[in-house]
């Protein structure tokens, strides 16, 4: 299918994307069950029940809600799930793999995060073909997911994401405050105060963290890898250099919306 909406479901926000000219071409964000937005957005996007959309996540009952929702107005939402990237899908009129030429290797496939896999999925599609892609996501956690020249995924990291950082602080000390999190690249080397202590802490636990596992994963790559960056708070990035060689840095706020778009096309 060729959807005209693509959704997907995260655990902060719900993010749509509209699609046009074969791109996710704009973007709107809007918080777990919000009938109120989600019937405003229709019109400015001239929604008709024509519309075919595409949804995908890791919140189920969120999940169910808006296809709920969707059902309810008309339209005819069809699900993205793990299967798609499942290996054991051969194509005996291909003689190869999936039309999506991307499957995942991961030991238990039907756990992993879909974002993860269409984060990777939009990754592979958009590096260069002989070099491989890291997808690198800084939402609520932090994902890296890597894929060889191929297509195939081998798996990744989780971390926390900066905002789970400073409200674990919070949480768990009885004298650091919750600072909110301003996701920019941290010119400081020091603190001198106890927010900006926690700031750049979490700065350069998300830079350093992604930093020392893409190094890793360049070390073991023929040629230097594709990194593309996404998510709420990949802003920490902007400016960031790499200390591994790569063949491009890429920062994308659509790569998870634009692989639901890739992903749609080995549906029905
Ligand atoms: N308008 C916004 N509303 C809420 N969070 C925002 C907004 N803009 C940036 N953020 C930041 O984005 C983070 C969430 O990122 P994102 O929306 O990518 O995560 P998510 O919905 O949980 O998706 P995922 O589950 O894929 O990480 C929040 O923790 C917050 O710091
Ligand atoms: C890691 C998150 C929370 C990132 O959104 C999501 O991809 C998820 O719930 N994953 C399930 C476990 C896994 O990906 O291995």
């Amino acid at each position: 299918m060729t959807p005209d909406v693509v959704v997907d479901v995260g655990n902060s926000r719900i993010k749509w994307g509209w699609c046009r000219d074969g791109r996710v071409a704009e973007m709107a964000a809007f918080v777990h069950d919000d009938p109120v937005g989600w019937k405003r957005q229709l019109p400015l996007w001239n929604l008709t029940p024509s519309a075919r959309w595409a949804v995908a996540g890791v919140v189920p009952a969120e999940v169910r809600r808006l296809c709920d929702w969707l059902s309810s107005r008309g339209f005819e939402p069809q699900l993205i799930t793990n299967e798609l990237f499942f290996d054991d899908d051969w194509d005996e009129e291909l003689d190869g793999p999936r039309s999506l030429g991307f499957v995942t290797r991961v030991d238990e496939p039907a756990r992993i995060g879909t974002d993860r896999l269409l984060n990777a999925l939009a990754a592979r599609d958009r590096a260069p073909d002989t070099c491989s892609a890291v997808a690198l996501s800084v939402g609520t956690a932090i994902t890296l997911d890597f894929v060889e020249p191929d297509g195939t995924h081998v798996g990744g990291a989780i971390l926390p994401g900066p905002r789970l950082m400073a409200k674990s602080l919070r949480d768990y000390t009885a004298k650091l405050p919750e600072i909110a999190i301003n996701p920019v690249l941290p010119t400081a080397v020091w603190g001198a105060n106890t927010e900006d202590a926690i700031a750049l802490g979490i700065a350069n636990a998300v830079l350093g963290a992604a930093d020392q596992m893409i190094w890793d994963w360049a070390a073991r790559c023929a040629k230097p890898p594709w990194v593309f960056a996404t998510g709420g708070d990949v802003g920490y990035f902007r400016g960031f250099v790499f200390t591994a060689d790569l063949g491009g840095f890429v920062i994308d706020p659509h790569l998870t919306l634009d692989g639901i778009r890739l992903a749609a096309r080995a549906l029905p």
